[in-house]
């Protein structure tokens, strides 16, 4: 399993449609335009926080169990990035010591019951797209969701920064699998067939090294 990580609007969704194509694997999208509490969280996070938290792990538990029966399936999110938003909107004040508790527990608890915990116990592969600010931004504007839109909310640049400040630590401390970066600015592996292709070799080369692509 190939896991993708990034900040929003890194292109992880655009990512894992071109790389499952590519290795004729199937891709794992992130519930988000059927999802009904994000739009809430965005207009009241402090009374939404909890509950997304908990929407976002029940579906991504799904998601691994499907992906994981085959090698090289491709989700857009990994797991362990939730708990990255869930602790910095904690630390924003939109969730309670006692919410974080529950929520780090329960995580804990289930990913002890997947089932590829007991041989692999991680992703083959995290490959993490790192964009800066100005990208993050103009990739929110492209996409259009409007709850998304700094324009919507004053608050929404401030919340953008923390959480691509926070993704750089993140990336250095993951350890679970083996990880690549890839410089989501340089490369717009949507619209430009060599950067995707450049891309492509590049996570290639890596699945080779871990023995996952012949
Ligand atoms: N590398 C890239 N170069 C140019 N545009 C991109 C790139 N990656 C994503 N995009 C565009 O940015 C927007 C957000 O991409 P998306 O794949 O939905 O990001 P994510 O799933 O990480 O939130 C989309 O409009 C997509 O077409
Ligand atoms: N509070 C949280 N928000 C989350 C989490 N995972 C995703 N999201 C939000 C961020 C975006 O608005 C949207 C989809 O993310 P993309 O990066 O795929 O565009 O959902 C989370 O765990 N907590």
């Amino acid at each position: 399993m190939i896991v993708l990580s990034g900040a929003i609007g890194a292109g992880k969704s655009s990512l894992a449609t071109v790389l499952s194509e590519h290795l004729g694997t199937e891709a794992f999208y992130e519930q988000v335009d059927n999802n009904p509490v994000l739009p809430l969280f965005y207009k009241d996070p402090k009374k939404y926080a909890f509950l997304l938290q908990i929407y976002f792990l029940n579906k991504r538990f799904e998601s691994i169990k499907k992906a994981m029966v085959q090698d090289n399936n491709v989700l857009d999110r990994s797991i362990y990035e939730d708990s990255l938003f869930f602790h910095m909107n904690a630390d924003m004040g939109r969730a309670t010591p006692q919410e974080v508790k529950v929520y780090d527990e329960l995580l804990a608890n289930m990913m002890q019951e997947l089932p590829y915990a007991a041989a692999k116990k991680a992703p083959d592969l995290l490959v993490h797209l790192d964009i800066s600010y100005d990208t993050m931004i103009h990739r929110i504007e492209k996409r259009g969701r409007s709850y998304e839109q700094p324009e919507q909310d004053p608050t929404l640049p401030e919340y953008y920064h923390n959480l691509l400040s926070r993704y750089d630590g993140w990336y250095d401390d993951y350890d679970y699998s083996p990880k690549m970066k890839i410089d989501g600015d340089k490369y717009d592996f949507v619209e430009n067939p060599e950067d995707r292709q450049k891309v492509l070799d590049l996570i290639d080369e890596q699945l080779r090294v871990r023995g996952t692509l012949d």
